[in-house]
């Protein structure tokens, strides 16, 4: 089926005609105005901003639009097939859910990290849950249903504690381990360094940690005695600037597919790739990190042409369904959903991701049928263009 939880344009259309409007922003414009509106202007910063003056941050979005899709007819595209293997689950649709650290905090609940997991069990795109939630990982995976998701580690300088999360990751049932490598140190943030405004360092969405059996083994008194003792604690064993050393090691950690997080140079990745690991996952962060000027959609061929067959997963300036049949032609296995669901969350709650998904797959899929791409396998380089 070509849009796995139902055709949502005819959907929409239908309820029109009893006087039903969708209750949330059809295009990322206005759903980002309205979060805006919606957030705390603390969480609305941390989530909206980026590094520097933001200018990667915009390119990730403008680099789409170097790119134009061919149209093909006689193609008679009826059915499409967007569904996506990755580490033997058969997934309906290319897209999941980024990592996203506050993410629990954009829910009016308080409870983000789990109406997430609900949407991922609704929709079948896979949530990439962050180290860094509100609710414990266990929590998290306890609410995927059907949909195996990924359990993104933000490694440690303490070796055992970052043992414990994985091992953890594991018995709770995630289906794979991303490590993410470009945030061992925070960027260079002016929205959020202007109101000195760092969630975590307050002690948000650490409760990772905080629950840790190995972690609490480290602190003179608990967490609920000494608070800021234990954030201290937190902010000295946060970022591990991992080198190549490393690798084997990150690899020992656990069986489970291993994907490696922030690459963008064909070099890295075919080191990795030899070092072991299953899938790469290429992104620059949203611009969040390193105001390098550089889009994340400009490295993806040369990153998918170095994985040699590997997964590659591919987030930073996805807003439309058309962005995500582009990333698929250059090459993405599949498609990260970032801050356009963290805005539906504030909007709607698991009702407001799942509105967001189904709007991004049901354009992607039009956008097939439209222009004569009926699989992903159709969707090559081919289908491109230079927009001059
Ligand atoms: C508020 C926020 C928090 C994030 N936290 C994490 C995180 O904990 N771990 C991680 O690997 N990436 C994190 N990211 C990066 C996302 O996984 C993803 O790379 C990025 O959002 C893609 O850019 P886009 O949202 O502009 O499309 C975060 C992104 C945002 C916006
Ligand atoms: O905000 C982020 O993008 C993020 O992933 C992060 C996590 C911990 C510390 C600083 C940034």
């Amino acid at each position: 089926m070509s849009q796995p939880f139902g055709n949502y344009q005819n959907e929409i259309y239908f309820d029109g005609l009893s006087g039903v409007l969708p209750p949330y922003p059809m295009v990322f414009a206005e759903l980002e105005e309205r979060a805006r509106a919606a957030l705390p202007p603390g969480i609305w910063s941390y989530v909206a901003g980026g590094a520097g003056d933001e200018h990667t941050q915009r390119a990730n979005v403008t680099a789409f639009l170097q790119h134009g899709l061919i149209p093909r007819m006689f193609v008679g595209a009826a059915q499409r097939d967007l569904t996506v293997s990755l580490f033997g689950h058969t997934y309906p649709s290319p897209l999941f859910l980024c990592p996203i650290g506050v993410i629990g905090l954009c829910a009016q609940d308080g409870h983000g990290d789990l109406a997430t997991a609900r949407a991922a069990a609704r929709t079948g795109v896979p949530m990439v849950a962050s180290t860094l939630s509100v609710d414990p990982l266990e929590s998290v995976a306890g609410e995927f249903g059907g949909t195996p998701g990924f359990f993104q580690l933000y490694t440690p300088t303490d070796r055992e504690v970052a043992e414990s999360l994985v091992r953890r990751a594991e018995k709770a049932g995630f289906a794979g381990i991303v490590v993410t490598l470009d945030t061992w140190v925070t960027g260079w943030r002016p929205r959020d360094l202007r109101t000195s405004n760092f969630p975590q360092l307050r002690g948000h969405c650490l409760v990772n940690y905080l629950d840790d059996p190995v972690f609490r083994t480290r602190l003179a008194r608990p967490p609920a005695e000494d608070p800021g003792g234990a954030i201290l604690q937190w902010a000295g064993m946060f970022g591990n600037p991992l080198t190549w050393a490393d690798l084997p090691w990150l690899r020992s950690l656990t069986s489970l597919p291993l994907l490696v997080k922030g690459l963008c140079h064909p070099d890295d990745v075919r080191r990795a790739a030899d070092g072991g690991v299953d899938g790469i996952y290429c992104s620059n962060h949203g611009g969040r990190q390193a105001n390098g000027g550089l889009p994340a959609l400009d490295c993806l061929p040369g990153v998918v042409e170095a994985a040699n067959g590997l997964p590659v997963l591919f987030d930073s300036g996805v807003r439309s369904g058309v962005d995500v049949v582009k990333a698929l032609a250059l090459g993405a296995t599949a498609v990260g959903v970032g801050r356009p669901y963290a805005y539906g969350l504030a909007l709607g709650g698991v009702d407001g991701i799942v509105h967001v998904l189904r709007s991004l797959l049901a354009e992607a899929d039009l956008t097939m049928a439209v222009d004569g791409y009926p699989t992903i396998a159709d969707l090559t380089p081919e289908a491109l263009r230079p927009v001059s």
